[in-house]
């Protein structure tokens, strides 16, 4: 590991001192040379440009996990003082199939000073950004990121590296997977819902964008806020995406539960969120529950934004509909709220027939075959169930209940 540090361009002997504490700066004005023999002892700093990778995956692992490791108590304050009150949004777009963007909106630690604890060690850190120079490619601006441990154990250093980088890939995964499997499929929304539930969501919102007029004359805000809730893997996501892809909507995809998420923030997101985006917050209950002590923050935000006066769509998602305070799902707030739910007859019946097109009579079969086990079973699992017998819709009924095989209920 020495080896490896030593040869590492990122990690130098760089001058993290400055600012760790008014003690420590007088330390420094004082005697600069006990200041470098200390900072050698005691100090290991990593500097991350910009063009490098890894400074969006730091940034995003800091925003994330900083102060984390503080007792409950002492959280929310040193995560105001030190940290939270400079956080800056940052915003990614990623192309999708159809066309549009995905814009994904993280906070991260904003250009200036931040102190973040982890495991045992505090840490500095210190983002600057060059103010001449411009990054051609992006027209952003080149930044540098310095971070020092205020520890002697060079690892800690290389543990949160690989943490972010594990963490900043993972997420991207998950994505690829999300946005390419769904879409446009020859004009049609390739999810299949239950009877009449997609055909009553795309109505309601293409009439909601066609009566703009209306909502301004009355001066009623011009927004509408869809709340689909129901067991995993029923299709809500993959729903959202396709209604996107249809419409040539953007998505912009929001986490509530993310450290520092407060009204103010959510407002700002909200009102920079790109024309013709639809909004989604998913897994809102995880926003409520994780974090006790900000469920009234939360409320806030979704307040504040009620108030959005620009056409806004959005959409949130959640398995735990029971857990939801219920004038967060008000009318105002969610104005259309819809169970999307284990998968029906005619639902199975449907993906059935689009796996094996014409097999009408084994279609009957495989449904009854499935309703006779007495349980319920979800869009996702009779998808994953016709992958894996998709030469074989013989096979596909033969096996039927392994499709139970893939579910975890609660
Ligand atoms: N109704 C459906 N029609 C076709 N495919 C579906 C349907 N529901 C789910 N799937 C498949 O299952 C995968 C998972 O579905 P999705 O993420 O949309 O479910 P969800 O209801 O949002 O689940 P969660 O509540 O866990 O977020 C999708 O990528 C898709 O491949």
């Amino acid at each position: 590991m020495e080896a490896f540090l030593a040869s590492n361009p990122y990690f130098s002997a760089g001058f993290g001192l400055i600012g760790v504490t008014a003690g420590l700066a007088a330390l420094r004005s004082g005697s600069l040379q006990l200041a470098h023999v200390l900072q050698r002892r005691y100090l290991v700093t990593v500097e991350i440009p910009s063009k490098d990778p890894a400074y969006n995956w730091f940034l995003k692992w800091a925003s994330v996990h900083g102060a984390s490791n503080a007792p409950a108590k002492k959280k929310g304050l040193l995560a105001n003082l030190l940290v939270n009150n400079q956080l800056s949004v940052e915003t990614q777009f990623t192309r999708r199939d159809t066309g549009t963007s995905l814009a994904q909106f993280s906070l991260v630690p904003a250009p200036g000073r931040h102190f973040i604890k982890y495991g045992p060690a505090w840490f500095h850190i210190e983002r600057q950004r060059e103010r001449s120079m411009l990054d051609l490619k992006t027209g952003s601006p080149w930044e540098t990121v310095t971070v020092t441990a205020l520890a002697r154990d060079k690892g800690l250093l290389l543990q949160i590296l690989d943490e972010a980088k594990t963490a900043a890939l993972a997420e991207e995964e998950g994505k690829t997977v999300i946005y390419t499997s769904y879409g446009l499929n020859g004009g049609r929304l390739s999810v299949v819902l239950d009877e009449g539930v997609s055909e009553f969501l795309v109505k309601d919102v293409k009439a909601f964008l066609a009566n703009g007029m209306w909502y301004h004359e009355r001066g009623i805000p011009y927004r509408r806020g869809y709340l689909l809730y129901g067991p995993p893997g029923s299709g809500k996501t993959s729903f959202i995406q396709a209604l996107a892809g249809h419409l040539d909507y953007n998505i912009c995809v929001m986490n509530l539960s993310e450290r520092g998420m407060t009204d103010d923030r959510l407002a700002h997101l909200l009102t920079n969120a790109p024309p013709r985006s639809l909004i989604l917050l998913e897994d809102i209950d995880a926003a409520f529950t994780k974090r006790d002590a900000s469920a009234q923050e939360g409320f806030q935000s979704m307040v504040t934004f009620s108030a959005a006066s620009e056409e806004r769509i959005v959409f949130m998602t959640t398995n735990h509909v029971s857990r939801l305070d219920p004038a967060l799902i008000r009318p105002g707030r969610a104005d259309v709220k819809m169970k999307i739910d284990d998968a029906t007859d005619s639902q199975t019946k449907a993906m059935f027939l689009r796996f094996y097109p014409g097999r009408e009579e084994l279609g009957d079969k495989f449904v009854a075959a499935l309703r006779a086990t007495g349980r319920p079973w979800s869009a996702a699992s009779l998808q994953g169930h016709f992958v894996i017998w998709r030469d074989s819709p013989e096979g596909a009924v033969e096996r039927a209940e392994d499709v139970f095989g893939a579910d975890v209920k609660e």
